[in-house]
Parts: C-alpha cells; structure tokens; sequence
C-alpha cells in the first residue's frame, strides 16, 4: 500500500524537535491546519538499522499487540520520506535543540519514517523508561540496571526493582528518585522526562516552578513551592501507577521482561556454544552472527509456541538446535520490553482539589517497541560480562541489596 508522501505535502519547517533515543528522533508537527498530521509525530531513524519501517509497524501491530494490551498502545503508520533535501533540511534545523551528547544525525539515505499519535499533547506529562523489572536468579543482589547505573558512574537511588513492586510505598519511592535524578539535571538520564505544554523539559536545568509560571500553568505568585511542585508531581504519578490499570500493565512487563529473558545470557550463550561445537567442523562462530533477523512469521510462531509455555510446560525435547533457535527469539524480545518506555498523560496535575486525583482516568501508552537487531546478543554477552565484573570489583558497602517482591505478589 502506498504510504503518504510527507516531504511533498510538508514542509520540515512544520516539524519541530521533540526529543530522541539512541535509534530515533522525534518531532511534533506544527504546520497548518492538516488532519493528517495534526495531533502527530514523526519518528525519523538516525543510523542505520536493520529493520525497515514497514517491518516496525507489522511487529507492533501484529506481534506486540498479543503481548500487550490495546489500550496501551498506538497506532504506528508508515510514511514516506522521499527527498533527501528535506531530511538534510530537517537536520539542520533541530540540531541546536538536540543534546550535545548526541553526535550522531538522521539517516539520510532512509526514505521512510513513522507517524504515530502524540502522546505529550496535554499540559503535562511524563516518560518512564522503567528498564529491567526483575533480579537475576542465582546472582548478586543488586539488579542489573542498580550495577549498570553504579558501573556508569550514574548517581541515582532508582531502582526498577521498586516500581514494579506490588508496595505502593515502594512505587512512591521509586518516583521521587526518579525525579530527584531528572532535578538533579544529568542530561544523560533517560529515565524519566517531563513534558509541558508539548516541549520536552531538559533534566534540571530550570526549576519546576518557574517552568509552570513562564508555560502559564502556573499563577504568578505561585501558590506552590519547590518542594510542593515535587510533592504534587509524584503523589500524582503515584495515585495514576497505583490504579489497577497501571498496576497490570508494570504487571505484564514485568512478566515479559522476566520469561523472555528465559535462560539468560549467559547460558544462552553457553547453549550457543554447545550447539555449534557439534555441528561446526571449524571455529565456533561469535554469538548470534550468522543468525537471520526473525521475519513477521517467526514472531508469530514464537508468540504461539511462548503463550503455550505460559500456559503449563510443554513436553521435553531433547533438540538443543530447536531449543536454541527459541532461546534467541526470546532474549530478543525480551531486550525489547527492557528498553521501551511509558508515557503518560497527567490531565488533573494541578487540580486545586485533589480528590479529583483519584477519580481521572490519564492515558498511559508504551513507546519503543521495535524489534532488537540480532547482532546485539554479542553485544549484550560482552555488556553483561563487564558490568558484572566491574560490579565485582565494588567495596561490599557500596553494593546494592535489591529486592524483587515477584514470587511474593504470586503467593498473595
Ligand atoms: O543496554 P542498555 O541497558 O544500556 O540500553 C541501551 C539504552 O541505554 P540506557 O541504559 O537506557 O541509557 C540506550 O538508550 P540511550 O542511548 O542511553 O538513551 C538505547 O535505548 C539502546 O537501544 P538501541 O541500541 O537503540 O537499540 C539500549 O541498548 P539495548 O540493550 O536495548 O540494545
Ligand atoms: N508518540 C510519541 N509521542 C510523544 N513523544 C514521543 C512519541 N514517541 C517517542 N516520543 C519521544 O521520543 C523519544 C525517542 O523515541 P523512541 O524511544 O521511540 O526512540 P529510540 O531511539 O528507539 O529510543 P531508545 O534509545 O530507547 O532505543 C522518546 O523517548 C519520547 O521522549
């Protein structure tokens, strides 16, 4: 099917930054009157990725939608993107707004980008990017992003741990570090954005109160404080997070996160080995190479065969090359879930009666749901590898103890 052609029906001066990630950049549209692109965003990729946009769609419409809930999710459409010019023009034009850190740029020699529903469109509204919800069995007692985070030099008292714990004590703290860290004005913290009237926020470069007064959220004098905007913030974020919706979403990412890493890393990589020792007459080939990106059909197959398996154990078999080929697929999508993020839109934050905190129904979408390129597994086994080495080499004192409440939550 033919996709529209936004570079001849836009101009890229109708399309202003909005924010990116380490694959994509992100604009909202602000042309004229136009009920295609009104109320949307435009994710255009940066380098070069394996997956073409149609791909993406096909895997969040038809493979993520099995996994997820409907409601939490939006309606990714392909458009195209057929002059160069207009990219080049598109550059040159965010990158004054986009973080210095980031050095790399649009892929100009894509010529198809993705639409999809803004999600920042109210006055103010929040990202999560929750990352990995589960301890590691068998390992250390600090959880993955807890080591990264200490490896990386990352200051912060967030642990995923803690949001997706069934104690809403411990969904609060995890807000207020989560905010803490963006106040603190890392700009590499990606775990958390705050959104006003459509434009990102940057972590901690202005305060709170004075955001909402010039955005005119805010009266002038301020009836809050600091510390009353912060209060307000996470006792909002807390109230919508605890609500049974929000709970079972946390819920089922959990889950996914957790299944899907299956046998973990290591022994996968370990099953990898195993498997090419036997059937290889030269040297064992590095993890994952050689290996096909899966298509929409073997998405599909692994889908039915994982619900199965969720559903009570499948009989034993003893095929190491069948089990491996599912091990992979499963890690893959189970990088997915890690990476993506929640949005969500706080409608009541300012309300002068808070009991209308309770009763506000906010939207809450998940966002970067793309496939993971195989070629990371190698990646991943390396990444593992240091920061569990690099975590070693920690003093006992400044070791986290994290604590996942998963198998307490099943027995309640
Ligand atoms: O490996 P991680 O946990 O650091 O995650 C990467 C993210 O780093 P983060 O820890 O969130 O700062 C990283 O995010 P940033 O670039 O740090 O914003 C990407 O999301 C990366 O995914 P991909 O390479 O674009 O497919 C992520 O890589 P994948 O592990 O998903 O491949
Ligand atoms: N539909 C949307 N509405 C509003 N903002 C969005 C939307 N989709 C993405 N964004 C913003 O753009 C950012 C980049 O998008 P996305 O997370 O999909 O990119 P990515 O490069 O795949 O990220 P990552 O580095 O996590 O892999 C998001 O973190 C979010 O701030």
């Amino acid at each position: 099917m033919a996709s529209t052609n936004l570079t001849a029906t836009t101009s890229p001066f109708h399309w202003k930054y909005l924010s990116e990630g380490a694959a994509t950049i992100v604009f909202t549209y602000t042309g004229p009157p136009n009920e295609c692109f009104h109320d949307k965003v435009l994710r255009v990729r940066k380098g070069a990725a394996p997956e073409d946009e149609q791909n993406s769609v096909l895997f969040q419409t038809k493979i993520i939608s099995r996994l997820l809930p409907q409601e939490h999710l939006v309606n990714v459409e392909q458009v195209s993107l057929l002059s160069k010019s207009w990219l080049e023009t598109l550059a040159n034009l965010c990158a004054e707004k986009r973080p210095k850190w980031r050095t790399d740029s649009i892929d100009l020699s894509r010529n198809k980008g993705l639409l999809a529903p803004n999600l920042v469109l109210c006055p103010i509204s929040v990202e999560i990017k929750p990352k990995w919800s589960f301890l590691k069995p068998q390992t250390t007692q600090a959880c993955r992003f807890c080591m990264h985070a200490a490896c990386r030099g990352r200051a912060t008292s967030y642990c995923p741990l803690d949001l997706f714990s069934s104690s809403p004590a411990r969904v609060k703290k995890a807000i207020y570090a989560l905010y803490d860290c963006w106040a603190a004005g890392d700009p590499a913290q990606n775990n958390f954005r705050l959104f006003i009237n459509g434009m990102v926020s940057p972590p901690g470069t202005h305060n709170l109160q004075a955001i909402l007064q010039r955005s005119g959220i805010l009266s002038d004098p301020p009836i809050l404080g600091e510390g009353e905007l912060r209060d307000l913030v996470v006792e909002t974020l807390h109230s919508v997070l605890v609500q049974p919706k929000a709970f079972s979403l946390l819920k089922t990412l959990n889950c996914l996160q957790r299944t899907l890493d299956g046998v973990g890393i290591q022994r996968l990589a370990s099953l990898w080995t195993k498997v090419h020792e036997k059937s290889s007459l030269n040297s064992i080939p590095s993890f994952g190479q050689g290996c096909l990106q899966p298509t929409t059909d073997d998405w599909h197959s692994f889908v039915n065969e994982y619900l199965k398996r969720q559903n009570g154990p499948l009989p034993h078999t003893s095929n190491e090359e069948s089990a491996l080929q599912y091990q992979l697929l499963s890690y893959l999508l189970s990088a997915t879930f890690k990476d993506c993020s929640i949005m969500i839109m706080l409608p009541g934050l300012l309300f002068e009666d808070k009991s209308e905190l309770s009763t506000f129904s906010p939207r809450i979408t998940v966002i970067d749901l793309d496939t993971k390129p195989i070629h990371s597994l190698q990646k991943w086994i390396d990444q593992d590898f240091d920061i569990v080495q690099k975590y070693s080499e920690f003093k006992d004192n400044e070791k986290k103890q994290c604590s996942d409440d998963w198998d307490l939550q099943h027995l309640q």
